[in-house]
C-alpha cells in the first residue's frame, strides 16, 4: 500500500500571511489525519517562510500518524530532528534561498556526510529518506549512507507529464527498480497531484508513500479538505 503523507506548509504560508493563527495548522494536521491522511510532512526552512520550528514543536505533541521532517541536514534542523524524534526525516539538499525543492542530492559528492547524518539520525530511532533525482548513479551511493529509503524528486515527472507521460515516468521507473533490487524503501513528492499521480502508482506499485502538499492544499480550496485528501486517497487505491 502506497501512504499518503500531507504537506502542510503552503497551510503555515496563508497563517503567516496574516500574523494570526488562522487557519491553525494544529487543527488541520488533526483534520488530515481525520479525513485520512496516512502522514503529517512539514519543511521547516530556515526563514520560516511557512511551517516554524515552534510548529513542529506543537505538531509533534499531537501528530498520531507517521510525523515526517524535511529539511537541509543543518545544526538547526538537527536540533529539531534530535528534539522530537520523529518517525522520519527525509533530507534535502536545499540551500537556504531556495523557492522551493529543486533537486535531489549528488550522493556521490556528499557520501561521507550523508554517512554520519544517517547514523546520528539513526541514533534517535528516526528513518531517514534522502531526496534524490531520478538518475541510477545516485542510488548505489545512497544505499552507502546507509539511508532506510530514496525519495524520489517527482517536479520533472510532473513537468513533463502532460507532454508525454511515458517518456515523462520511464526514468522513475528504472531507479524504481533499482532502489527496490538495493533494498531501499521508496518514497515520492513534488508537484504531484489529481492528474500525475494515478499513472506514477500504476507504474511504481510498490511506491512506499507520496508526500503531497502544494497542488492538494490548492485543490481543497475548491473541493474542501475531507473531500480533497479522499480523492488524493482513490488515486493510489485504483
Ligand atoms: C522536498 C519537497 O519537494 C517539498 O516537500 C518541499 O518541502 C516543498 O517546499 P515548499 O512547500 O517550501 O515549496
Ligand atoms: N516531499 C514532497 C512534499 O512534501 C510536497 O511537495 P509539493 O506537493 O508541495 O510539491
Amino acid at each position: 500500500m502506497t501512504k499518503l503523507s500531507v504537506n502542510i506548509n503552503k497551510i503555515a504560508t496563508l497563517r503567516n500571511a496574516r500574523g494570526g493563527n488562522n487557519p491553525d495548522v494544529v487543527k488541520v494536521a488533526l483534520d488530515a489525519e481525520r479525513f485520512g491522511s496516512q502522514g503529517i510532512t512539514v519543511h521547516p526552512r530556515p526563514d520560516e517562510r511557512h511551517i516554524t520550528r515552534q510548529d513542529v514543536m506543537d505538531l509533534a505533541k499531537v501528530v498520531t500518524t507517521e510525523f515526517n521532517i524535511e529539511g537541509y541536514p543543518d545544526k538547526r534542523f538537527m536540533e529539531i530532528i534530535k528534539t522530537i524524534k520523529p518517525a522520519q526525516a527525509t533530507l534535502v539538499p536545499d540551500p537556504p534561498d531556495a523557492i522551493t525543492s529543486n533537486s535531489g542530492w549528488d550522493t556521490i559528492k556528499h557520501l561521507e556526510m550523508l554517512k554520519d547524518i544517517v547514523a546520528e539520525l539513526h541514533g534517535y530511532g528516526t528513518r531517514v529518506s534522502i531526496f534524490i533525482n531520478p538518475e541510477s548513479k545516485y542510488f548505489e551511493p545512497a544505499k552507502q549512507t546507509g539511508t532506510d529509503r530514496v525519495e524520489l524528486y517527482t517536479e520533472p515527472y510532473a513537468s513533463q507529464y502532460h507532454q508525454d507521460r511515458e517518456k515523462a515516468v520511464a526514468p522513475y521507473v528504472e531507479v524504481a527498480n533499482l532502489a527496490r533490487e538495493l533494498g531501499l524503501g521508496i518514497n515520492a513528492g513534488h508537484d504531484l497531484d489529481l492528474h500525475n499521480l494515478q499513472y506514477l502508482k500504476k507504474m511504481i506499485p510498490f511506491l512506499d508513500e507520496v508526500s503531497i502538499g502544494h497542488a492538494l492544499v490548492c485543490d481543497a480550496l475548491y473541493y474542501g479538505l475531507e473531500n480533497t485528501i479522499q480523492m488524493y486517497r482513490r488515486q493510489l487505491e485504483m
